[in-house]
């Protein structure tokens, strides 16, 4: 029978050892704070960032929010990112993605003080992690490690499948299997016989962004199967492809008028020793991770 992984329980232990650790800030005179900036008017990123706002106010973690116009340029974005970094108050700088085109993405991300890049997007951060040293993560692999290690999956030695090679999942995601002495591959849209290296994999990450991509026998039987897919699905029938007899769903669609499923194919889970669905799986954790690293750079900042 394959095993759900809770990640909303999961990240309800992660938020409570955080709100712990801010409470002990908060004890010595800090309030460990995040600033999120939004830039223009995208729906999606809209309803993030409102419920990272909401969990800092949960967490005992201080947060304000930037919303600069759809028609911002680089210049003033680096401006802004500037000020921030000077900001003594400031613990946590994340600019919501994506960002509108005329905006260089990398040239902004490489702006903000490694230290107060809660996101882990910065190179610095990415080489320190690709080094071995301590290093502010990137939330979403970040909490595909945590789900695996307190739901006791052995990862050393374990043969890890990672499919997608995106800077803020694949390739970090691959890079802490590794240090966690996985044996890692890196699959992609250009991955000849991809099937040959999904079905040999012990713990399967799906990161791919195309609902139901990762079909039943693509899936080794008892691996672990974890799914950061997040997909909107605004057509009914396209929903009851996937899940053809989920009420729950289906109330969730007609509230809505979408749902949200994952890379994996339900059918596929089924194989799975154990997975992480969509919703209420891997995306849970990215926010409390978040939370996590917003206390942890709070610390290292302020020298506590
Ligand atoms: N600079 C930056 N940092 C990010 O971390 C970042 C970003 N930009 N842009 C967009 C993505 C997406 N993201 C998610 C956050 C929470 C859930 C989440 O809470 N998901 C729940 C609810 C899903 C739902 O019902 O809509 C779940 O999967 O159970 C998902 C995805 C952070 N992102």
């Amino acid at each position: 029978m394959a095993k759900l992984l809770d990640g909303v329980a999961i990240a309800g232990e992660i938020k409570n050892e955080v709100a712990a650790e801010a409470k002990e800030l908060a004890a010595r005179g800090i309030t460990p704070k995040l600033v999120v900036v939004l830039v223009g008017h995208v729906a999606a990123s809209e309803i993030y960032v409102r419920s990272k706002v909401k969990t800092c106010g949960e967490l005992g973690i201080g947060s304000e929010m930037i919303t600069p116009p759809e028609t911002i340029t680089t210049e003033e974005m680096l401006t802004l990112v500037a000020e921030l970094n000077g900001r003594p108050d400031v613990d946590g700088i994340l600019i919501q993605l994506p960002l509108p085109k005329q905006v260089d993405t990398k040239r902004l991300l490489e702006a903000i003080d490694p230290q107060k890049d809660v996101d882990g997007f910065h190179p610095v951060n990415a080489g320190r992690l690709q080094t071995g040293q301590p290093a502010l993560a990137p939330c979403t692999p970040a909490g595909i490690i945590e789900i695996l290690q307190r739901s006791k999956i052995a990862i050393a030695g374990a043969n890890a499948v990672v499919v997608g090679r995106s800077d803020i999942v694949g390739k970090p995601a691959a890079m802490m299997l590794l240090n966690a002495s996985a044996t890692v591959s890196v699959c992609h849209s250009k991955t000849a016989n991809l099937v040959n290296y999904t079905r040999h994999a012990d713990i399967l990450v799906a990161a791919i962004g195309r609902p139901g991509f990762i079909t039943e026998e693509m899936v080794k039987p008892g691996a672990t199967v974890i799914d950061v897919g997040i997909n909107r699905v605004n057509d009914l029938s396209e929903m009851e492809k996937f899940f053809p007899n989920d009420t729950a769903r289906a109330e969730g669609f007609a509230r809505r008028g979408y749902t949200v499923v994952g890379d994996v194919d339900p059918r596929a889970f089924a194989v799975s020793g154990a997975y992480t669905p969509v919703p209420g799986g891997v995306g849970a954790l990215t926010i409390a991770m978040l939370m996590k690293n917003t206390v942890r750079a709070a610390r290292q900042r302020r020298g506590v």
